[in-house]
């Protein structure tokens, strides 16, 4: 933005984006509740794991190794997903987003902060036991290289060993919002609600002004 002063254009974005990042285990549902946040909220939802499987795909560069990373449950170097991500968010014309399944790992996180040189906003976390997890990653059905009870198993194993300390972080900074993630899919959805409802009375206040510190966001859920 910068660059766009000095050669006398107007920024594309003068208020920053609101950014808000989906955590939980595999089969926690993260997807599922994007899709009813985007519905009823109007977010623009950009999963990690689509970008990357999009990659694989177009046969891209990376597509191979990224393969077989998805395929031994283990995380894709941060600089190429957050290259995905920043990619989807510069294209995009909305300014609200959920990125589902990032960050997977505390590098994931200083790797975003870097290179988008922000924060998110909010984050949601949500928490699933693991026997249920294990039983909706395996009935799946959407033909993942990854849904089967070995790769599942390495995926519990690298939830517990790196994304608990990237949701512990965003614990102690007061942004975490967790959601008991059993019941029916609309029960759960009864948690979020309120969250988004709160997030949309304050971007509404917001947009009427400058927005132009986003820490002045400061939200208080119900
Ligand atoms: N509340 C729920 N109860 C039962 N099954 C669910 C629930 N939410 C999602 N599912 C199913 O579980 C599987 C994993 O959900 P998904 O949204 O893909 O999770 P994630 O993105 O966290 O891996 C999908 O087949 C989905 O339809
Ligand atoms: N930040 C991320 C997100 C996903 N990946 C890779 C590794 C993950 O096991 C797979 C699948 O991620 P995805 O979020 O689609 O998986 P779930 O919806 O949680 O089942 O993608 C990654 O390397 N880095
Ligand atoms: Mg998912």
């Amino acid at each position: 933005s910068v660059l766009n002063q000095e050669k006398g254009r107007i920024p594309k974005k003068e208020k920053p984006p609101f950014i808000t990042f989906v955590l939980g285990g595999p089969g926690s549902g993260k997807g599922t509740q994007c899709a009813k946040i985007v519905e009823n909220f109007g977010f623009t939802h950009l999963s990690a794991g689509d970008l990357l499987r999009n990659e694989i795909s177009s046969n891209s560069e990376n597509g191979a190794m990224i393969l077989d990373t998805i395929r031994e449950g283990k995380i894709v170097p941060s600089n190429v997903t957050v290259k995905l991500i920043q990619r989807a968010i510069e294209s995009s014309d909305n300014d609200k987003f959920l990125i589902d399944g990032f960050p997977r790992t505390e590098e994931n996180r200083r790797t975003y902060e870097r290179i988008i040189g922000a924060e998110p906003n909010i984050v949601l976390f949500f928490d699933c036991p693991e026997d249920e997890m294990v039983k909706r990653v395996l009935s799946r059905n959407q033909g993942r290289v990854d849904d089967n009870k070995d790769t599942v198993r390495k995926r519990l194993e690298v939830f517990t060993s790196l994304n608990l300390p990237v949701i512990n972080y965003y614990s102690q900074k007061g942004k975490l919002y967790k959601i008991r993630a059993v019941g029916t899919e609309d029960e759960i959805f009864e948690q979020v609600r309120p969250i988004f409802a709160a997030v949309e009375s304050l971007l509404k206040l917001y947009d009427d002004s400058t927005r132009s510190n986003k820490d002045l966001l400061i939200f208080k859920v119900p």
